[in-house]
């Protein structure tokens, strides 16, 4: 009797994606046969980044997870921005790093340097895979002056204050944000000699006297790349017009990448480039905020949540992961901390299941087998359906939860859809979990002490000296939780 392998499990469910150009669920077609080019609007590193920008590239990394699941190859890019991001979107205020350095005493180089390190550690702790490559704006800015060139004739006017790019010379203007042309939105005080209200600058010039930390030599005088022009370059750059999608969170829908579109149809129209409606990218999404019952968490507001907070308290870094995959990436997803704290024993639930069975299993089989296609097709069917991540969670957690199975092709089975949810629950260690709340005056190993003591003194039936450890663990901010169903033997008090 010969012995056949099972094929492999190869995810066929089409996959359709919500195009915000179009409003609707598109069928995904690569530009490059079984390549997927994707291009996210990364942060600007004049502060630490909250909870909130992380849910966007919670987002764009599953986006990127499912792509390598059906079997694309991926190229992600994700930029910094480290110069050119005014407080305001659109074109008033000053740029947020300069105005960062400033008021921290520090050069701005300093200030971005921080800043995307803390970027990275917040990345690294959600599993966020590392992007193909991390352009930085500042190291594009010879790029950024030829793309302009190329354009400035037939589509840019030159003030006082920089080169502005008119935007009645593209076909179409503001289709993303679907808002009116004269008036844009959140188009505030408008500069003396525009054109239209929405247009914007391209290249900021220094003003005469004045000394910008980053400034550089241009056609049009010193100064600074705009915002809009970084992201057109980087995108066009590495992945070349047109690339497959383009993610960012929602505020992004309204000014940024309006005007992104702008500037990519007057490069791929004076450049021949037949991209279809010249878009640059043919697919935009967009991850919608996460809010607190004050509003949406912003960085510009001052007052945030960072991952870091999370982790002082006591959670998981993941929890904080596992609660966006909970909801749709494109609903508002509501804060709480009985909301992380729920996500949280979810994800103890899902890591002992996964410690039991390493324990059954000594190896993870080459496939999944049979016996887990139907379950397969589902996650597949669900990851498909425009990232529907609320529903492959329960696809996961039933395989989970299967009896009388081969422990090392469940192994197998788990570990494929892990590998597109990101929680990392096969190398995860349990008592990772129980993370050490900053304000507690005793770490792990002397908890674990403390509780043989009273686990030896409870064997003993001694019940006085079992109370009396308990009491002192309590004293130091930790409660023992008897006959907690998750073996978790310990929390917060
Ligand atoms: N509350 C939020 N929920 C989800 N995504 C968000 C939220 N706030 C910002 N984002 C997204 O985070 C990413 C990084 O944004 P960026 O670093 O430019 O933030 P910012 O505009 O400086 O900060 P803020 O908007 O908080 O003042 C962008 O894709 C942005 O759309
Ligand atoms: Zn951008």
């Amino acid at each position: 009797m010969s012995v056949h392998a099972p094929a492999p499990f190869a995810p066929s469910a089409p996959l359709r994606l919500f195009n915000s150009l179009t409003r609707q669920l598109e069928a995904f077609q690569p530009v490059h046969a079984g390549e997927a080019r994707v291009y996210s609007c990364g942060p600007t590193v004049y502060n630490y980044p909250h909870i909130g920008n992380m849910r966007a590239y919670v987002f764009a990394d599953l986006l990127g997870r499912t792509l390598s699941f059906k079997g694309l190859k991926l190229t992600h890019v994700i930029n910094i921005t480290d110069v050119g991001h005014l407080t305001d979107d659109a074109d008033e205020g000053e740029d947020k790093m300069e105005k960062m350095a400033r008021a921290e005493a520090r050069s701005i180089w300093d200030i971005a340097k921080h800043y995307t390190q803390a970027y990275w550690e917040d990345v690294k702790a959600l599993n966020i895979r590392q992007p193909a490559r991390w352009t930085i704006a500042t190291e594009y800015v010879p790029q950024m002056i030829a793309f302009a060139e190329r354009i400035a004739a037939k589509h840019c006017y030159e003030l006082d204050s920089g080169l502005y790019f008119d935007v009645s010379t593209v076909a179409d203007y503001g289709r993303l944000a679907r808002a009116q042309t004269e008036e844009g939105e959140g188009r505030i005080e408008a500069v003396e000699g525009k054109r239209n209200g929405a247009d914007f600058a391209i290249w900021r010039k220094t003003p005469p006297g004045e000394k910008r930390q980053m400034e550089w030599d241009s056609p049009w005088g010193r100064g600074a790349p705009g915002w809009h022009l970084e992201c057109s370059v980087m995108s066009g750059e590495v992945l070349g017009f047109p690339f497959d999608i383009h993610t960012g969170g929602i505020d992004h829908r309204e000014i940024h990448h309006p005007n992104e579109i702008a500037q990519n149809q007057a490069f791929c129209c004076t450049n021949g480039l037949d991209v279809p409606a010249n878009s640059g990218a043919r697919i935009w999404m967009h991850n919608n905020f996460l809010v607190e019952r004050s509003g949406k968490m912003s960085k510009s507001s001052g007052e945030f949540l960072r991952l870091q907070l999370l982790i002082d308290k006591g959670y998981h870094p993941l929890a904080y992961r596992l609660m966006c995959l909970q909801a749709h990436y494109r609903s508002e997803l509501e804060f709480s901390w009985e909301g992380l704290g729920a996500a949280l024993t979810r994800l103890k639930r899902m890591l002992i299941a996964v410690g039991q069975l390493k324990e059954r299993a000594p190896e993870v089989a080459a496939q999944p087998g049979p016996r887990f296609t139907p379950f397969l097709e589902r996650f597949d069917a669900a990851m498909s359906d425009d990232l529907n991540t609320a529903v492959a969670l329960t696809v996961f957690e039933e395989v989970l939860g299967l009896k009388k199975v081969d422990p090392a092709d469940k192994l197998a089975a788990v570990a494929a859809m892990d590998a597109v949810l990101g929680l990392g629950l096969l190398e995860l260690d349990r008592r990772a979990l129980r993370i050490r709340p900053k304000g507690v005056e005793i770490d792990e190993a002397g908890i674990e002490a403390l509780l043989d003591a009273r686990k030896a003194a409870r064997a003993e039936k001694d019940f006085a000296r079992s109370d009396a450890l308990r009491d002192q663990i309590a004293a130091k901010g930790v409660e023992v939780m008897d006959g907690d169903p998750l073996g978790w033997e310990w929390k917060l008090a």
